[in-house]
C-alpha cells in the first residue's frame, strides 16, 4: 500500500475513490444541498494505492479555525473524504492513511484535528473524542407561548428580550455577504465552533445556506440596523425546519425562535443544530411544547500537542492536575503537569503521581469541556487515582458554555 499526497490534477479520482465508498455519485448534491467537496483542499488530500497503481483509499483536510474555551481561536485540520473502497476494507488502509495524515498534520504545525464521525466506532483508535453535541428542538407551535422572564423583576437586571432590534425576511440569494458576516462573530465568540472560510461561501459548498438552496432568512439587526442574528428557514406540510440559528446574543435568539413560532399555517416548528442545553425551553410556559430529540456527537477532536493544546484553550478556575496520557496509535506515552493560575495555564511533563490516567481520546473528548471527566470515570475508561480527581478535573476543564459546532464539512 503506498500512500500519496494530492495534487488539483488528482480530484476526480479522490472524488471518485470517496464516493464510491459511500455507494454515491459524485453530481448528486448533498441532501437539500450543493456539492460538498467544492471548496476541497487537494494540496491536503492523500489517496492510497494498490502495490499495482489503483487508488482504494482516500483522505483530506480543510484548514479550519475552531474557538476554544475562553474565545481562543485555533488553526485546526478539519478531516474530510474519508473513505475505503468496499473491495479493500478491513485490510489496513484507512489507518494508513491515517498514520501519514496525522504525521502532516502535525508538520504543518496544527495541534488539533477535528472530524465528524459517519460512524462512530472507527475514530476512537486513531486518538478522536466526540467533543460537541448538538440536537434538534421540536416545539408544538401552538403550545409554545413565551413566559414573562422572572429577572426582569430586577431593577436593572439584563432581560431576556430584544427591545430594540428588527427583523427582515429576504430569500437566501438577497443576503449577499450578511449571513458570512453574522456567521463570523458568531462562531469566535462560540467555544466548539468552526469558521467557515470565504471560499465555502463563495463557492456554495456545504449544507444550506451556506449552499445557494432556496430558504427564507430571518435576519436581525441590533438597533443600529447592524445584522445581528439569523435563521435560514423553509416551510413544508405544516412544519418550519429552521436549518441554523446564527447569534451570539441570547436576546437575539429568542426574537428570532418567536418570529419562527409566530409562522402561520403551521403546526409544529423544528431548530436544527441547537445546543442540547439550549434555554429556550426554560423560556416556555409549559417546557414540554419543547422536546430535544436527534441529540448527537458533532464534532471529533484529535490533539497532536497536548501540552500546547492544553495551554492555548481559556480556563475559568486556577488548580493543578496531573494527568498520564496515552496515545497507542502514535505510540506515545507521556505525564504532564498542567497548572493554571489566574486563567493561564501551564503545561509541562513530570513525574509526579498521576490524577487522572486516560487514552489520547477521552482528553479530546473532554477537551473542550463539553463532557465532564467524571462521566469518563465512571463510563470505565478514563482512571481516578484519588478521591477527588474526577471532581478536580471536572472544574477544571469546565467551559463557560456547552461547546456547540454546527457547521457541517
Ligand atoms: C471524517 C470522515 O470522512 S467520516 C467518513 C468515513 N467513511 C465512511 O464511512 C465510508 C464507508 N466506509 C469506509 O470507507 C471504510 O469502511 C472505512 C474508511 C470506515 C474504514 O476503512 P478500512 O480500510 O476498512 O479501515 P482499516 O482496515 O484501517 O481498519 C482499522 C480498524 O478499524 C476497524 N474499523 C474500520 N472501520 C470500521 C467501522 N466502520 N466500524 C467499526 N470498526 C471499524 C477495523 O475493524 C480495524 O480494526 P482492527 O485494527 O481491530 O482490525
Amino acid at each position: 500500500m503506498e500512500i500519496r499526497a494530492t495534487t488539483d490534477e488528482d480530484l476526480s479520482v479522490l472524488l471518485d475513490v470517496v464516493h464510491a465508498a459511500f455507494g454515491r455519485f459524485t453530481e448528486t448534491p448533498v441532501d437539500g444541498g450543493g456539492l460538498w467537496w467544492s471548496a476541497i483542499e487537494m494540496d491536503r488530500g492523500l489517496l492510497a494505492y494498490t502495490p499495482d497503481g489503483r487508488p482504494v483509499g482516500s483522505a483530506a483536510a480543510y484548514s479550519f479555525e475552531l474557538t476554544l474555551p475562553g474565545g481562543v481561536i485555533a488553526p485546526v485540520a478539519g478531516v474530510s473524504a474519508v473513505g475505503v473502497l468496499p473491495s479493500h476494507r478491513r485490510q489496513g488502509v484507512l489507518s494508513a492513511l491515517m498514520r501519514q495524515q496525522l504525521t502532516d498534520v502535525r508538520n504543518r504545525g496544527e495541534f488539533l484535528a477535528v472530524l465528524l464521525a459517519s460512524e462512530a466506532p472507527i475514530y476512537q483508535r486513531f486518538g478522536y473524542g466526540p467533543a460537541t453535541y448538538t440536537a434538534h428542538l421540536t416545539l408544538q407551535r401552538h403550545r409554545a407561548v413565551f413566559d414573562r422572564p422572572r429577572a426582569r423583576a430586577t431593577p436593572g437586571a439584563p432581560t431576556t428580550e430584544s427591545r430594540t432590534g428588527s427583523i427582515e425576511v429576504l430569500r437566501r440569494e438577497q443576503c449577499g455577504q450578511i449571513l458570512e458576516e453574522v456567521y463570523d462573530r458568531y462562531r469566535r465568540a462560540t467555544p466548539g465552533a468552526l469558521g467557515r472560510p470565504h471560499r465555502w461561501w463563495t463557492l456554495g459548498a456545504g449544507a444550506p445556506p451556506v449552499t445557494p438552496t432556496p430558504r427564507y432568512v430571518a435576519v436581525h439587526r441590533d438597533g443600529d440596523g447592524v445584522p445581528n442574528g439569523y435563521a435560514s428557514y423553509s416551510v413544508d406540510s405544516g412544519t418550519v425546519t429552521v436549518d441554523e440559528t446564527i447569534t451570539s446574543d441570547d436576546t437575539v435568539f429568542t426574537a428570532l425562535a418567536r418570529l419562527i413560532l409566530d409562522h402561520d399555517l403551521v403546526t409544529q416548528c423544528v431548530l436544527k443544530h441547537v445546543p442540547h442545553d439550549h434555554p429556550l425551553r426554560w423560556q416556555l410556559t409549559d417546557c414540554r411544547a419543547a422536546q430535544v430529540d436527534h441529540v448527537g456527537d458533532w464534532l471529533w477532536v484529535r490533539l497532536l500537542d497536548i501540552p500546547r493544546a492544553l495551554i492555548a484553550r481559556g480556563w475559568s478556575m486556577d488548580g493543578e492536575l496531573v494527568l498520564d496520557v496515552d496515545d497507542p496509535f502514535l505510540g506515545e506515552r507521556n505525564r504532564y503537569l498542567l497548572t493554571v493560575q489566574g486563567g493561564q495555564a501551564h503545561c509541562v511533563p513530570t513525574e509526579r503521581e498521576p490524577d487522572l490516567s486516560l487514552d489520547v481520546s477521552d482528553l479530546g473528548a473532554v477537551y473542550l469541556g463539553g463532557t465532564a471527566p467524571s462521566t469518563l470515570v465512571r463510563a470505565g475508561h478514563i482512571r481516578a487515582h484519588h478521591q477527588g480527581a474526577a471532581a478536580l478535573a471536572d472544574a477544571l476543564f469546565r467551559a463557560e458554555r456547552s461547546p456547540h459546532c454546527l457547521h457541517w464539512f
